[in-house]
């Protein structure tokens, strides 16, 4: 009975949807809602604030006196409307449940909210235990239920005066405040302030919401906690910190999200008095604090400052980190979507820690919410099974099944399969983490410079749930990807051929990655996905209905400070384009499974459409490219270039001081960037400009005049000629949007040549005042120093014109594949 009667109020809440989830947590009783904190309304999954508010009306609703009950003789708690509603058994109320909204709004709710009459009948018992006591039973440490309730703001404005709740103190100021950014900042904080809704603040004038419009309650929420965010709780407080606590509301929902974690210092770092260089500044902001030395030798401490959607410093635990990054996936699988969670940063940096670590990793705790609620009625007709392969030199093998060979295929929907890999069902954690054990001893790993134990592939754990049906039908999917560590020639220490090779194969495979989620996030019309094999496996990770969370690891202590800033910049890129132009962000963007029944699937012909309005890629393109231009992510290994070759072994900054410091090749490296500015290497430059094909001849078939490609070889992400053997029969409208496309392309090139015509004009001017200047001795010393610090300067501008020039290229590569393959 008295589950029947929590039911039933959810019902008219409109909140059954969480009843599978309160049940399986043993909630079956109204009073026991009134215990629910803010850390226990996330565990059962109550994310929106739609949702919260409902359930906060409805523990208003059961504190209300019974006195008013008496009053009020138009329900009774009810037989009658109970009884019509109440489903006979739970297979029964399963059959008759609505689909599960998921971020919307379901437009039954408003109608259905309107006729509800007065929920005041509802029993009421006092509670006869402590809180503490009727506390669910599997809550995270009182750490994270702080951090959550500081996330999360919960109050409702209500025209009825509240019986005074108990429930956690929703924000903590002190928090707050030392939100407030540090000064000095000399970098950026890239990652602009949204606001709930996910726009950037004072971006967009959104209309004030109206009583009847479906977003009133979230907008007067929004209102309800700017008031109380911006009272003067101490004359600290910032606007920056105001920003913060709005934008908690629905961050867990976003599409991507790029959270940071630092580990501690390790022992060999403390023996050796390294610092932390890397101090969090409240909950989302890192600073690093690199350590650097000008050419006269003085030391000198370079500060930049990164913003996130969440960071963690060394103490944070396990829990703390999978509650705002696994555990939203976990939700959202069940909801019938695919979600990555993928940790990147150098090699030593924790990812192996994070994702995969045997006892505490992501997978774990994800797997023990995954059985939980699958051992609930409400998903009793899913069940869960694994696979485990890695990615090593750009193949796939079964670490299930004694490392066999693997293949990628994708089936008529558009959905990526492994061929032969084996999947094994799985019914409990235990059962989980056994099989992983297994699969992680076939792990490819190797002794690099900066760790004894370094992962040399990308392995990915898939946990798959399916139905029961036959045959079984995929419902969602969550994988874990614990990337190999980015690396730097330095890091390979002796490194042989295969340990280049594999160097090489690792970072060509994370710039591919970085690609496809930076075009995710912004809805770009196309997707690198052939960049590597890693972005072609994980393609339907990437496609419409995904999530993906990115965790950057990094090592805090001074001497690995580049690499820090490697791998931050790489995050922030990430990330950085959700900017205030970024078209997504004024649509219902990343809800894609929302707007489809049942949370379906992404399909070709979704994909298809997508792709055909290309003209907005071309202008999201530019934004990217734009910006580009300050980027300095990681050494990319690019092979097949002679340019790269000379990258393989050594780190940007370090070529420079390489060549410095040995003065029989400055000469050779100078004279072989003086001749790329003169004439590029055709192999970028040529092909792309003048012939979007490559280099391959064009000849005509002579029937339709089409041009055929003649035979080349094939090479991902390499500047290598496209294969093609097959006749290229295109409609007119699409050749036409190639054609532009690739017309824009050339444009940013000839921009990018511009900025390089423009540095080395200012370089050759700073020669000619050089040897025209300094007529004594010291004169001569400061000058040549001030000439070192120009040139370092002007091959830092170029490297990076370089990789947007290469970024350039993949793409146009990528585009023509597509089209070929079209074809
Ligand atoms: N947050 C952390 N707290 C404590 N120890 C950590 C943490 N992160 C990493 N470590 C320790 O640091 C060492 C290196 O971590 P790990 O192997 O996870 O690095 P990795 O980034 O996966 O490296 P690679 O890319 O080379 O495989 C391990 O001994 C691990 O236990």
């Amino acid at each position: 009975m008295s589950a029947a009667l929590l039911l039933d109020a959810l019902r008219r809440h409109d909140l059954e949807e969480y009843y599978p989830n309160l049940s399986a947590q043993g909630i079956s009783k109204l009073d026991n809602l009134l215990q629910l904190s803010e850390a226990d309304y996330s565990r059962l999954g109550i994310r929106s604030l739609e949702d919260k508010t409902r359930f906060l009306a409805l523990t208003r609703d059961i504190n209300m006196p019974r006195n008013n009950n008496s009053n009020n003789t138009s329900i009774k708690p009810s037989n009658q409307s109970s009884e019509r509603t109440k489903p006979k058994t739970a297979m029964d109320w399963i059959a008759r449940k609505r689909p599960l909204p998921t971020n919307g709004h379901s437009p039954e709710r408003k109608t259905r909210r309107m006729t509800i009459a007065p929920q005041t009948l509802i029993p009421r018992t006092p509670p006869k235990t402590s809180a503490r006591d009727r506390r669910l039973s599997y809550l995270p440490p009182p750490s994270v239920q702080r951090d959550m309730a500081h996330r999360s703001p919960t109050k409702a404005q209500s025209p009825i005066k509240p019986r005074p709740i108990p429930r956690p103190k929703i924000m903590d100021e002190e928090h707050i405040i030392t939100e407030a950014p540090k000064q000095p900042i000399v970098e950026k904080a890239s990652t602009r302030y949204l606001d709930a809704y996910g726009i950037p603040m004072n971006q967009r004038a959104r209309p004030a919401p109206t009583s009847d419009s479906p977003t009133h309650q979230q907008g007067s929420l929004e209102a309800f906690l700017q008031s109380k965010a911006t009272r003067p709780t101490n004359q600290n407080t910032t606007k920056a910190s105001t920003a913060i606590c709005l934008n908690t509301a629905n961050d867990l929902n976003q599409r991507i999200r790029v959270c940071v974690r630092k580990r501690p210092l390790n022992k060999k770092e403390t023996s050796n008095q390294e610092v932390d260089i890397a101090p969090l500044r409240g909950s989302r902001t890192i600073e690093l604090n690199a350590p650097k030395t000008r050419i006269d030798l003085t030391r000198y401490t370079e500060t930049h400052t990164f913003t996130f959607d969440d960071t963690f410093d060394g103490s944070s635990s396990h829990t703390q980190i999978y509650a705002r990054t696994a555990q939203p996936l976990v939700d959202y699988i069940f909801k019938g979507g695919r979600a990555t969670c993928f940790a990147h940063g150098q090699t030593g940096s924790g990812k192996t820690y994070t994702m995969l670590d045997p006892n505490h990793g992501l997978y774990v705790l994800a797997a023990q919410d995954i059985f939980r609620l699958l051992s609930s009625e409400y998903y009793a007709h899913l069940s869960a099974s694994v696979g485990f392969y890695e990615i090593y030199q750009g193949q796939l093998f079964d670490l299930l099944n004694q490392k066999n060979k693997l293949v990628a295929r994708e089936d008529g929907n558009g959905n990526v399969v492994i061929a032969g890999l084996r999947e094994y069902p799985i019914g409990s954690v235990e059962d989980l983490m056994s099989v992983f054990e297994y699969g992680n001893q076939g792990r490819t790993t190797g002794k690099t410079g900066a760790n004894n134990k370094s992962s040399r592939s990308h392995a990915v754990l898939q946990i798959l749930l399916k139905t029961k049906t036959t045959p079984p039908k995929m419902h969602g999917k969550l994988s874990f990807i614990d990337l190999a560590g980015s690396e730097r020639g330095a890091d390979r220490g002796d490194a042989n051929d295969k340990a280049r090779q594999e160097g090489a194969e690792i970072n060509k495979s994370l710039l591919a990655l970085k690609e496809c989620i930076r075009a995710l996030d912004q809805n770009k019309n196309h997707t690198p996905f052939r960049g590597s094999k890693l972005t072609q496996v994980l393609r339907d990770s990437f496609t419409g209905d995904s999530r993906t969370c990115m965790i950057a690891t990094i090592s805090p202590n001074n001497s690995n400070s580049e690499h820090t800033l490697n791998t931050l910049r790489y995050a922030d890129r990430v990330k950085q384009l959700r900017g205030e132009n970024d078209p997504r962000l004024m649509g219902d963007y990343g809800r894609n499974v929302d707007s489809k029944e049942g949370g379906g699937l992404v399909t070709a012909e979704t994909e298809v459409e997508v792709r055909d309005t290309d003209s907005q890629s071309v202008s999201n393109s530019d934004a990217i490219y734009e910006n580009d231009a300050s980027e300095n992510l990681l050494d990319v290994d690019f092979p097949s270039s002679e340019v790269a070759a000379n990258a393989l072994t050594t780190p940007t900054n370090e070529r420079y001081y390489h060549a410095i410091s040995a003065p029989e090749l400055t000469t050779d490296r100078q004279e072989k960037y003086l001749q790329r500015l003169e004439s590029p290497p055709a192999e970028v430059f040529d092909q792309s400009m003048d012939d979007p094909f490559g280099s391959v001849p064009l000849v005509r078939d002579g029937t339709a005049g089409q041009p055929i490609r003649t035979n080349a070889s094939e090479s991902d992400m390499s500047f290598s000629t496209v294969t093609a053997t097959t006749a290229t029969t295109c409609n007119e409208a699409r050749l036409r949007k190639f054609v532009r496309m690739h017309r824009a392309q050339i444009s940013r090139m000839e921009d990018c040549i511009k900025k390089e015509k423009m540095i080395l004009g200012k370089i050759s001017m700073t020669i000619l005042t050089e040897s025209s200047g300094a007529d004594d001795m010291e004169d001569d010393i400061l000058d040549h120093q001030q000439l070192k610090q120009d040139y370092e300067d002007y091959l830092n501008d170029l490297d990076d014109i370089l990789d947007t020039q290469f970024d350039l290229v993949n793409d146009l590569k990528s585009r023509i594949k597509d089209e070929l393959e079209e074809e």
